[in-house]
């Protein structure tokens, strides 16, 4: 199925007592742990935290690159147990083939399922279109700016009608305005295609801009510190960054994250800028990070 034909939403990803653990020549080292998380179908979810809190380990494992040491990852009440044309993933590097043009790194996917030329022509055209990207079809990667590459790398990872797309810190190569630009690409994609998507960034701004909620997971090891609804109507436009319930959300993010790169370094802090704010705390009193 191309993803141009879903309709309704679908992608439910649930994630139960996850960890992982990696074995390494200095003994095991705990990435994340006692994780939960679940995305709606439809969905639109982030995750934010500290450097180096387990979050590529969290997507990767739902991607069914790693396999959890403890814990289940289910999509849509499959568990995963490896890497799926149904779960679409894109990295920060932009992974395209760079012998193969634009229409063929999308078709790629498309191909190796054995759908007949004229079909995975048509499907990754409207893909690329939806892009703005038709009218470069015919280059190859290395003829293209960063964010072109991004946008191939976003389609080529819809083209099999995924149900979910996992995206880690795809805009984090890009200058400021390119990544204004692609988020607004990407939401619009989100929305035509009714998937879900789980989301890891280092951008606090990007997470409450194209997010419906975010988590926050604490140092390493990882875990769900605070989920935070984002209610902010869509569409969203560029100007909602100055609105006063943006700003709030902005603050109470940045306690949270500060709170544990201190606590990663051994330091604590009092803030007040989560006050009033609809957060939900995992496994912490508010009283414990006010
Ligand atoms: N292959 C590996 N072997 C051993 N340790 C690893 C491996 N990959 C990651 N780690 C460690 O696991 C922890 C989590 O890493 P991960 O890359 O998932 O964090 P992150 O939150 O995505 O980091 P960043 O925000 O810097 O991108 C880090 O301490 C990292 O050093």
């Amino acid at each position: 199925m191309s993803a141009m034909a879903t309709a309704t939403p679908q992608g439910h990803i649930e994630v139960e007592n996850f960890s992982l653990s990696y074995e390494t020549i200095d003994g095991l080292v705990d990435a994340v742990t006692n994780t939960h998380i679940h995305v709606k179908p439809g969905e639109f979810v982030s995750i934010v935290g500290p450097s180096g809190c387990g979050k590529s380990t969290f997507l990767n494992a739902v991607a069914g690159f790693l396999k959890p040491t403890t814990g289940t990852i289910t999509v849509d009440g499959e568990r995963v147990s490896g890497p799926s044309a149904e779960r679409g993933m894109v990295f920060q590097q932009y992974s395209l083939f760079p012998w193969k043009t634009v229409r063929e790194n999308v078709e790629f996917g498309l191909k190796m399922r054995g759908m007949p030329r004229s079909q995975r022509e048509r499907a990754a055209r409207t893909l690329l279109g939806l892009a703005g990207l038709e009218a470069f079809e015919k280059h190859y990667p290395e003829k293209l700016s960063g964010g072109m590459k991004q946008r191939v790398g976003i389609v080529r990872a819809l083209a099999t009608g995924p149900k979910v797309l996992l995206l880690d810190e795809p805009f984090g190569a890009l200058d400021a305005q390119t990544r204004v630009i692609m988020q607004q690409i990407l939401t619009n994609m989100w929305q035509r295609l009714k998937i879900s998507v789980l989301f890891v960034t280092h951008d606090i701004d990007e997470a409450i801009f194209l997010s419906d909620r975010v988590y926050c997971m604490t140092a390493r090891p990882g875990s769900i510190k605070a989920e935070i609804p984002i209610p902010l109507e869509r569409p969203r436009q560029q100007s909602v960054m100055m609105s006063s319930e943006f700003l709030a959300l902005r603050r109470g993010l940045m306690s949270l994250i500060r709170e544990e790169s201190l606590k990663a370094m051994g330091g604590e802090i009092n803030d007040l800028g989560m006050q009033g704010l609809n957060i939900e705390l995992h496994g912490h009193s508010l009283v414990e990070v006010l």
